[in-house]
């Protein structure tokens, strides 16, 4: 079956507010039909409520790179997902390796993220991947699988393919060192089947697994060629307009 490419730029820690402005005025104009793919760029939260207003009406949607999982109440210096579904956000990334590493994200908290994100129609990007040490020591199945099967607990079958799952293997990430299409291809078939051990062989195909991990304009069309590999998220390449516009001019290709 086919399903629709979703290329997701993630700016993590980067670009104040005027930046992410004038980024999105440069390219809410010039993104693919949304027929052909979905584009849409993942910002910090500051620069949310601005850019939802400049890209409405364009076919860009919006992410935010976190949410917590409570509505409101006391979590200093948290922002909940009634605030995100109120400002008009569309998707939110979750459980990036980065917040695992460096923030105590848990399977348990991306679990509650993704079910609160779902409540609130905030399409969940949920993300996966191994370390070089489980990737060497052949880990890596049971890691994927323990971290797929957690973050779809609770999801009901119906959700299942609003869900994305972003494969990123942690030691390409920001590295220069994609892994090759042919082995992300291999993790993210794995993805699918575990997700089909949990939902069945026709939800599965459904659901839209990416890529990420040192993708580029020049590498892109190899990831997306392959059978299982439906997008992909993208950090360093994604933050020039002309370098990100390229990106979806490769996934539509
Ligand atoms: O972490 C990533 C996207 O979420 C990947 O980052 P890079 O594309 O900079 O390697």
């Amino acid at each position: 079956m086919s399903r629709k490419p979703i290329i997701a730029g993630n700016w993590k820690m980067n670009k104040t507010v005027k930046e992410a402005h004038e980024f999105v005025e440069a390219v809410k104009d010039k993104v693919p039909s949304p027929e052909l793919v979905d584009s849409v760029i993942a910002a910090p939260f500051l620069a949310l409520d601005r850019i939802v207003a400049d890209a409405k009406g364009s076919d860009l949607k919006i992410a935010a790179e976190n949410v917590h999982f409570e509505n409101s109440g006391a979590y200093t210096g948290e922002v909940s997902p009634v605030m995100l579904e109120d400002l008009g956000v569309d998707y939110v990334v979750i459980g990036h390796s980065e917040r695992r590493a460096y923030f105590a994200e848990t399977d348990d908290t991306v679990n509650k993220k993704v079910l609160a994100s779902l409540e609130h129609h905030l399409l969940p990007i949920f993300c996966v991947g191994e370390s070089l040490d489980e990737r060497e020591g052949g880990r890596w199945q049971a890691v994927i699988k323990n971290q797929v099967t957690k973050a779809f607990a609770g999801v009901p079958a119906d959700q299942a393919p609003a869900v994305v799952v972003a494969y990123e293997p942690i030691w390409a990430i920001g590295t220069g060192k994609s892994a090759s299409s042919d082995d992300a291809n291999e993790v993210c078939h794995f993805i699918r089947e575990t997700v089909a051990g949990l939902y069945g062989e026709a939800t599965a195909e459904k659901v839209r697994i990416q890529y990420g991990g040192s993708v580029k304009p020049a590498n892109i069309a190899n990831f997306l060629a392959q059978s299982d590999i439906d997008g992909a998220l993208v950090g360093g390449a994604s933050l020039q307009p002309e370098s990100f516009l390229a990106l979806l001019d490769g996934a539509k290709a």
